[in-house]
């Protein structure tokens, strides 16, 4: 099975406690250990936003500041693959054709951010897409999409199940400053609704979450069906 894992910054590095980057690299590991072709797209997190804040108001504008953010995701991409050793290759890949190329010969690709105007939600979808992959897996802060930030609104409820389209809805409104923070970014969930790739956005602060959901199917984070309908599909909240 082939597999693209999106983990983000504030997952990953939240802290920069080199366990917890170790017990990251170990999940992704036993994946690959389990006959898994691995993709991993790391974020920025914590520290990317600290550098594009204080970079705004030395009075960059949004590009400088994405590239500023693009520079930190390859930096905790380096961290894992430091974590992974020689099942990783080397240096964060800076395009997906590299990436590719890298699963294709058996080693785990990690990258970074690509390209600015978009966050690396959307390089996890665009790896997928390209690598057509069996399932992107969103390891994010959250327990999955909810109907508002549960950060900042005490409802908020959470979909066990959305269409791509319904995704797109939610997450439409959403600042894409640089340095903004979203489950999956507009562009990555165009993407998700375009290539059909089964998709899960699920809390993975402890990231054995993101074995159990690649290995047995369980999960309490939020399904993407791809090609559901905005007709077919209804709103699975959970209770
Ligand atoms: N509708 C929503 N559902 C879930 N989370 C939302 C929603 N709207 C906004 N958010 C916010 O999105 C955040 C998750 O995205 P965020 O970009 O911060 O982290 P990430 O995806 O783990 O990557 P990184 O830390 O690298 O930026 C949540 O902590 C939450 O505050
Ligand atoms: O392809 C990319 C990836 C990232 N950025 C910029 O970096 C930050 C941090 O990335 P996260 O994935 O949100 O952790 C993001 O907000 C963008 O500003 C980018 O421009 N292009």
């Amino acid at each position: 099975m082939k597999v693209v894992v999106s983990i983000g910054g504030s997952v990953l590095a939240p802290d920069l406690e080199s366990q917890r980057v170790r017990g990251h690299a170990e999940v992704i590991e036993s994946l690959a250990n389990e006959g898994c072709t691995i993709g991993a797209v790391v974020g920025g997190g914590g520290v990317a936003r600290e550098y594009i804040g204080t970079a705004r108001n030395l009075g960059a504008n949004e590009i400088e500041l994405d590239d500023i953010g693009i520079d930190v995701t390859r930096l905790n991409a380096r961290l894992l693959i430091a974590a992974l050793g020689e099942q990783a290759a080397p240096s964060p890949a800076e395009t997906y054709e590299k990436a590719g190329t890298a699963m294709h010969r058996g080693d785990i690709a990690v990258m970074g951010g690509v390209m600015p105007g978009q966050t690396t939600d959307a390089v996890s979808a665009a790896l997928a897409e390209y690598t057509n992959a069996d399932l992107l897996v969103y390891a994010t802060s959250v327990n999955g999409v909810f109907s508002d930030d549960p950060n900042e609104v005490d409802d908020a409820t959470k979909y066990d199940e959305l269409s791509a389209g319904e995704l797109v809805d939610i997450v439409a409104d959403l600042e894409m400053t640089a340095g903004s923070s979203a489950p999956v970014d507009f562009v990555a969930a165009k993407l998700i609704g375009r290539s059909g790739v089964r998709t899960i956005v699920l809390d993975g602060t402890e990231p054995e979450r993101i074995a159990d959901a690649v290995l047995n199917g369980e999960h309490n984070g939020t399904d993407i069906i791809p090609h559901g309908t905005d007709d077919e599909m209804t709103y699975w909240v959970q209770e």
